[in-house]
């Protein structure tokens, strides 16, 4: 109930949920309250426990939290309350990833630098999770996004300060340790090297095998694909380290690069997993190779309508034709907080606009744990739990 009011009261006017509702006939107050029934029964199709292996963990911070610090900090914001706050970060319509991307800098000088709030801001991630009813999380965040100090370029014009991109990954393992004992859910974090800054990638490879034990399980490049196709010799270095230290790997690619990028991230980059992939599609030599190595996609249906990555009309999505062809991948929410969506959002936008059901629900939730980057016990583990869940223990009797 928490989640579903909250989203609704903030959610409102959202180009998401308004583009849900555009075939009401119902206008002013009733139109309101026509939505918020819709959005209550809508945001729970699927009230099963749940895995999400993508989402941004400077893209899932509470817009509450944002004020707080910046309160604290006596940093001056252009809003004070969450409704202004809000309508400044979130995308209000379909846009270009580039625009996209612009949208942290409204906010991510507040947090970067302070350990108080990136400890909280990594435990409330958890508790949000864990009322959406997932059970196992994957989040990625770039370490050096949020440190102000032996990092180069020091980003969102802070100051120096004493906070280092390695301490900054010790504060977001602190907070989500305390998020899974509060809320009873397992968390772990990938650690993302961007794609304009190749000189940070090797530190990235090293902090994943410092803290392999600590929580982290894998490295990503994330960042902006359409302004630099080719991985960078740095790039390729992280990431054949982190191939022979036996760190787990995703790339972002194909969200909205072509084929190429997605073909290069699999072959070059030995990603195992690759973030979004939508235009995979446009190759497909390239998508039954990949279908038959079983290759996973990080499917983010929201995210790819407001970043442009996507046709925006939902009965087209590249989700369906993985739904179709009985692919490998997982429903995500990537940066709720800037499409000011929910995993239960992606998941009623599944269901209502591209005819997913509850069985595939399940599968494309068994198959998420399966490629998850547990170790093999605790991946098992996971996937029995689901199964239990959602009553498909097999039976033992003869
Ligand atoms: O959808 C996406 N595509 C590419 N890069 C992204 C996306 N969402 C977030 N980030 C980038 O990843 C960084 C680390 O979390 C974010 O700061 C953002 O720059």
């Amino acid at each position: 109930m928490h989640i579903i009011a909250r989203r609704a009261a903030i959610g409102f006017g959202s180009p998401v949920l308004g583009s849900l509702c555009t075939s009401s006939r119902h206008t002013g107050s009733r139109r309101l309250f026509t939505v918020m029934a819709e959005l209550s029964t809508e945001q729970v199709v699927f009230n099963k426990p749940k895995v999400e292996l993508h989402v941004h963990l400077d893209g899932a911070i509470r817009v509450q939290t944002i004020l707080d610090v910046a309160k604290r900090r006596g940093i001056p914001l252009p809003a004070n309350t969450v409704e202004e706050m809000t309508q400044i970060i979130i995308l209000q319509q379909p846009a270009t990833l580039t625009k996209f991307l612009g949208k942290f800098a409204e906010y991510m000088h507040v947090v970067a630098g302070d350990r108080e709030a990136i400890k909280r801001i990594a435990y409330e991630f958890v508790e949000d999770k864990a009322k959406e009813g997932v059970i196992y999380v994957e989040v990625r965040y770039s370490p050096h996004f949020l440190a102000n100090t032996k990092v180069d370029p020091i980003p969102w014009n802070q100051k120096e300060g004493d906070l280092s991109p390695d301490e900054v990954v010790h504060l977001v393992n602190e907070g989500l340790s305390k998020g899974e004992r509060a809320f009873n859910i397992k968390a772990r974090s990938i650690l993302c090297c961007m794609r304009h800054m190749p000189s940070w990638s090797m530190d990235v490879v090293e902090l994943c095998k410092k803290y392999h034990h600590g929580g982290v399980v894998a490295i990503d490049l994330a960042g902006d694909e359409s302004l630099n196709c080719e991985a960078n010799p740095e790039h390729r270095n992280a990431y054949e380290e982190a191939e022979r230290c036996g760190i787990h790997r995703t790339v972002h690619a194909g969200e909205v690069g072509p084929p190429s990028v997605v073909k290069e991230a699999v072959e070059v980059l030995k990603a195992e997993r690759v973030g979004h992939g939508y235009r995979t599609l446009e190759d497909q030599v390239l998508y039954k190779n990949l279908l038959a190595q079983n290759m996973h996609f990080e499917v983010c249906p929201i995210s790819s309508k407001l970043t442009g990555a996507c046709d925006p009309d939902f009965t087209k999505h590249p989700a369906i034709t993985f739904r179709k062809d009985k692919a490998n991948y997982s429903l995500n929410t990537d940066d709720p907080l800037i499409f000011n969506s929910t995993l239960h959002l992606d998941y009623s936008t599944a269901h209502k606009y591209m005819g997913f059901t509850e069985e595939e629900f399940k599968r494309l939730n068994i198959s998420s744990a399966q490629s998850c980057f547990l170790p093999e016990t605790e991946k098992k583990q996971l996937v029995h739990r689901l199964h239990e869940a959602y009553g498909m223990v097999r039976s033992t009797a003869f």
